[in-house]
């Protein structure tokens, strides 16, 4: 019997990180080697209606696709590991985004062999910005590494790490958009307290986030001189960085991240 022919990616769980991957994909290579596996009906249409991909089930899913991208929430990943057991082998390549969960229970729930990697993606993603961390489960391959960083870098950047650092990773690059939205949300309102139209204080502070943005990742100095080079002395930046600084704003953070890394890994435990 000849091997079964098998193409391209399925997404398996087509919610908001679901979504972010398809679109880019999609962009980068057409909705032909692109199929999607979404529990629910009504989301599933749309999707197939916005990026022309062919809907299928779990079963379908592995035997039309090599890479089965899994991006159920760690709750639920239970169910379709189970499902797919019976359908997937050594030559396909299961990529998980779910936080948490670890190379090793997924290896534990499919059939010897079947080469896993684990990766944290984050919703800049949608707009090819995205930051995905890999890290490879022990039937995974530096080829296998090297195929999910392909598809990855459709959205962004791409980077690997240990599997021991990715409850870590995930505190930092995958919840890390949202203190950053957290922070412009706080700034506007104090720009609003201060008199500026809440329209106004938004489209300043989304192109001053932007502008800082840029200048980290492109001048080549740290965020200590990048802050620096904005502190006149005995001005306006030294009396607000005070004042964060006597808020704890670091030790805000620091609790705020070590929440984050402690819930990774406790959804990747048996309660979820
Ligand atoms: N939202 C984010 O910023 C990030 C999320 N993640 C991870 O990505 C995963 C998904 O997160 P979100 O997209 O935020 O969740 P979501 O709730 O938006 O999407 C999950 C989707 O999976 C579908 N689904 C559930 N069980 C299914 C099954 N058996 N078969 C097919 N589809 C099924 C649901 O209907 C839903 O559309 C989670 O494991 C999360 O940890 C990782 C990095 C960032
Ligand atoms: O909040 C979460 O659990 C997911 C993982 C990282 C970002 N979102």
């Amino acid at each position: 019997m000849s091997a079964p022919v098998r193409r391209g990616l399925a997404v398996i769980g087509g919610g908001r990180i679901g979504e972010a991957l398809l679109a880019g994909l999609v962009r980068r290579s057409g909705p032909a080697d692109v199929v999607v596996c979404e529990r629910s009906e009504e989301r599933a249409a749309e999707l197939a209606d916005r990026y022309g991909v062919e809907v299928v089930d779990l079963a379908g899913a592995a035997s039309r696709a090599r890479v089965l991208l899994l991006a159920v929430k760690p709750q639920d990943i239970a169910t379709p590991l189970g499902l797919l057991a019976g359908h997937v082998d050594a030559d396909h390549l299961v990529v998980s985004v779910a936080a948490g969960v670890t190379t090793a229970r997924i290896e534990a729930a499919l059939p010897p062999g079947v080469p896993v990697v684990r990766v944290m993606p984050n919703t800049p993603a949608l707009v090819e910005e995205g930051m995905s961390v890999l890290s490879a489960g022990a039937h995974a391959s530096e080829a296998d590494l090297d195929e999910a960083e392909g598809l990855l870098s459709a959205v962004g950047q791409v980077r690997r790490v240990p599997e021991a650092q990715q409850d870590a990773v995930t505190a930092l690059s995958g919840s890390g958009p949202a203190y950053f939205f957290y922070l412009v949300e706080a700034m506007v309102d104090a720009g609003v307290a201060l008199g500026v139209p809440r329209e106004l204080a938004g489209d300043l502070m989304v192109q001053t986030a932007l502008g800082a943005a840029v200048m980290m990742r492109d001048s080549g100095q740290d965020p200590v001189a990048l802050r620096a080079a904005v502190s006149s002395p005995n001005g306006t930046t030294v009396a607000a960085i005070e004042e964060l600084d006597r808020h704890d704003v670091r030790g805000a953070m620091a609790a705020a991240m070590a929440a984050a890394h402690a819930r990774s890994v406790e959804l990747g435990g048996p309660q979820g």
